[in-house]
């Protein structure tokens, strides 16, 4: 077995346990800089542009680090994928200690067995039978209910705008129902407009995550009174500093979620979840569960629900060189994200810089 310090970049490719957002691998590279590792892991789907804000994020946790913060533990939910009522169970019994879950629902089947993710307004394929998700949110209720009695487990729903207003409507009273009042939708439909029409017809609060993270304008969410709550993820928003300033303009609650990260990008969103003022909802920081294998020796599972809040340079987020080994790419792959983070840099680099002392006055 390899030991010793892990050279850097390094590229990472896992297989995930469930099938989600249309994936059944996930793969990245990892930064080394002098304040510790980040990570760039833009989806395959994301060209150079959108991928950009993905690299400011790895570059913050390598070269900066990220501000103090202001709580040790960060409660998480379980994230359960569009999966069978037995599979739900079980995903929710082993979740290390999670009282929130968020269950996948509005999946569009295409034929031969792809599944879209529905991320630009269109709704190809046929929806999901609500019987499906009404049982699925069940099994997610009893898990929760045999854990730790009636009535203590949170349960919310991401539909990835997989819903027109009416199918959100209609969804949504069953589901509400089956989980004995639903904490929120996220993104239930597609579009900042459907959402603000949604929220007027429905008592189930709206969370907005692709209207806020593949957004021209994220604001246009609170122009238009479309949502309750926020969902930000680190590496898509270009970093914590760059959320920290944006959950201030938005004056929303903050959920803080992953992008289906390794160990070493989950800590940029713990960093987040830990720098917030306010932190009201569990956090989809639980996304290692998903993964076959991650980057590190410990990697960053719930322990009685939370996760701890680790400083950047942490021996902890140092990728090991064992798990890398269970994490190892195809020569094809490893080329590609070489490839990738050079085109990534020199669009970064050719980009006017902020400077640094700015940004943080600005905070
Ligand atoms: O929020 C969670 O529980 C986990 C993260 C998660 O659901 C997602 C991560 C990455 C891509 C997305 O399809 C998905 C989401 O839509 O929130
Ligand atoms: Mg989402």
């Amino acid at each position: 077995m390899t030991r010793g310090p892990v050279p850097s970049p390094v590229v990472w490719s896992t297989p995930l346990r469930t099938r989600f957002r249309g994936l059944d691998t996930r793969d990245g590279v990892l930064l080394r800089g002098d304040a510790g590792w980040g990570e760039l892991s833009p989806f395959w789907d994301y060209d150079d542009a959108e991928s950009a804000p993905w690299l400011r994020c790895a570059r913050e946790a390598a070269d900066v680090g990220w501000p103090a913060p202001v709580r040790s533990a960060v409660p998480v939910n379980v994230t359960v994928p569009a999966v069978g009522p037995e599979q739900a169970r079980a995903i929710v019994l082993a979740s290390g200690g999670c009282r929130t879950a968020k269950v996948k629902v509005a999946q569009r089947s295409l034929p031969g067995g792809a599944s879209l993710h529905a991320v630009d307004g269109s709704r190809p394929g046929e929806l999901e039978p609500v019987a499906a998700e009404v049982e699925r949110v069940a099994a997610v209720r009893e898990a929760f209910a045999e854990l730790y009695g009636p009535g203590v487990g949170r349960i919310r729903v991401d539909a990835n705008g997989g819903w027109t207003v009416a199918e959100a409507v209609a969804h949504l009273r069953e589901i509400d129902a089956a989980a004995g009042g639903l904490e929120y939708a996220e993104q239930p439909c597609a579009t900042v407009e459907e959402l603000a029409a949604l929220r007027r017809l429905v008592d189930v609060p709206v969370a907005a995550d692709e209207s806020i993270r593949r957004a021209s304008d994220p604001l246009r969410v609170v122009a238009l009174d479309a949502a309750d709550v926020v969902v930000l993820k680190v590496q898509p928003l270009g970093g914590v500093r760059a959320c920290l300033d944006l959950a201030e303009q938005v004056g929303l609650p903050v959920v803080v979620s992953s992008a289906l990260e390794s160990s070493v990008g989950l800590a940029a969103g713990v960093a987040l979840a830990a720098a917030l003022p306010e932190l009201p909802y569990a956090c989809g920081l639980a996304t290692s569960q998903l993964f076959a294998h991650d980057v590190v020796a410990d990697p960053l599972l719930p322990v009685d629900g939370a996760l701890p809040v680790l400083p950047a340079g942490d021996p902890r987020l140092e990728p090991d060189a064992a798990a890398l080994a269970g994490a190892a790419p195809s020569d094809a792959v490893r080329a590609r994200w070489h490839d990738r983070a050079a085109r990534l840099g020199a669009l970064l680099d050719a980009a006017p810089a902020v400077p640094s002392a700015d940004r943080e006055g600005a905070r």
